[in-house]
């Protein structure tokens, strides 16, 4: 198939469009480049001996998307292309709407009018918001609580009335728990813009000696040793639940939601040690206040998408750990040196 991979020069687009050109597939990618660079595309077409086709076009100019579905046939599309920072959002809402939202009105009216049917989201573990037990299930009831969520929530929202109204959709909703580590070539990887905001990105900056020590952030949660607990998920992992939703999809229509997560939380002192053990010595750190909005403990009931997609996590924490390192060892100013 041809597929069309919006955000495809990102963290998580960059792996996914390496895990479609392995399973035969010809990728077309369209990003504006805000949050990364085309030398991720190269780096891919390294690894996988296929170029994949790049448009520089932002979502939000819908004539410009609409000559790239006129150019190329598509069969179907992963939408990755948003912005993703908690934190900005908060103070740049009116952005977060306008990119997210409009970028993904956009494109599923141009898909519409080209008869390509098939998309699969990149939602967040964060539209679960604070008011669910944990682990998150699927079926619960959602709500965000911060504006980046909110756009995740809408758009989940959106497609779902569009699945219902249109029933020649063929609809994935994919919640991501925390995804980190790279690619074991370290050729490509996470590469944060300014001060990276999650945690494994900020230690493996410690580590390679761009920044002074880590902030824990929070020591007195009630969790087993104090900091708060998330499900990390190995980005090549990701990856692979994204082609096992895009086929699963393939051949049914209708709307389906899975969280993709390994089902198991685990703390921020347990990831900085493991991150130890991959650099083979001690990572400085402090352990500090709590950030405004952190949630104590969450992780995936991660049985529907085993259940569904044939899908689980196989990567364990350690793995991630070293896969990350090894990308930062390797590039210790990501894609820019
Ligand atoms: N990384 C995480 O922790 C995480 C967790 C849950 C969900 N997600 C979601 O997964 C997706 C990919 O995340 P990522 O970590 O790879 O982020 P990323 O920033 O590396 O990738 C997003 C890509 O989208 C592009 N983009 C943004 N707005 C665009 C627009 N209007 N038009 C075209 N391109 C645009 C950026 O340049 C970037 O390359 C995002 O939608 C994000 O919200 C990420
Ligand atoms: O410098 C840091 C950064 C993070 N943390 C802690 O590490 C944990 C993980 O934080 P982070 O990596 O920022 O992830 P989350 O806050 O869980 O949020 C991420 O994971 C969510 C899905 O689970 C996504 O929706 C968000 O966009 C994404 O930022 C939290 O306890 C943080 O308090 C620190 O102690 N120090």
């Amino acid at each position: 198939m041809k597929i069309l991979v919006t955000g495809g020069t990102g963290y998580i687009g960059s792996h996914t469009v390496l895990s479609l050109q392995e399973a035969g597939h010809d990728v077309v990618v369209i990003d504006n480049l805000v949050n990364s660079s085309e030398e991720s595309l190269r780096r891919v077409a390294e690894l996988s001996g296929r170029a994949a086709e790049f448009h520089h076009v932002d979502l939000v100019d819908e004539a410009a998307v609409e000559r790239v579905f006129a150019a190329s046939p598509i069969d179907a599309v992963i939408h990755f292309a948003g912005l993703k920072a908690v934190g900005e959002s908060v103070r740049e809402p009116l952005r977060y709407y306008h990119n997210n939202l409009v970028g993904t009105l956009n494109l599923i009216r141009v898909m519409d009018r080209h008869d390509v049917r098939s998309i699969v989201f990149s939602s967040s573990a964060t539209v679960y918001g604070e008011h669910n037990p944990i682990p998150y299930v699927e079926k619960m009831e959602i709500g965000a609580n911060n504006p980046y969520g909110r756009t995740k929530e809408q758009i989940e929202d959106i497609l779902s009335d569009l699945g219902a109204a249109d029933t020649r959709w063929h609809i994935a909703l994919l919640r991501y728990f925390n995804p980190v580590g790279a690619h074991p070539s370290g050729r490509i990887g996470e590469d944060p813009q300014g001060i990276p905001n999650n945690l494994v990105p900020f230690i493996a900056q410690v580590a390679v000696g761009r920044r002074e020590k880590l902030m824990v952030f929070g020591g007195d949660y009630d969790t087993p040793d104090g900091t708060c607990l998330r499900d990390y998920i190995h980005v090549v992992d990701l990856a692979e639940g994204h082609v096992a939703a895009l086929n699963y999809v393939a051949d049914r229509t209708g709307v389906f939601r899975w969280n993709l997560g390994s089902g198991k939380g685990s703390s921020v002192l347990e990831v900085l040690r493991s991150f130890e053990k991959a650099v083979g010595q001690p990572i400085p750190y402090e352990i500090t206040g709590r950030r405004a909005g952190d949630l104590p403990a969450f992780w995936a009931d991660a049985t529907s998408a085993l259940a569904d997609l044939s899908w689980s996590t196989t990567k364990t924490v350690d793995q991630m750990c070293e896969d990350h390192w090894r990308w930062q060892k390797n590039n210790p100013q990501g894609y820019g040196n």
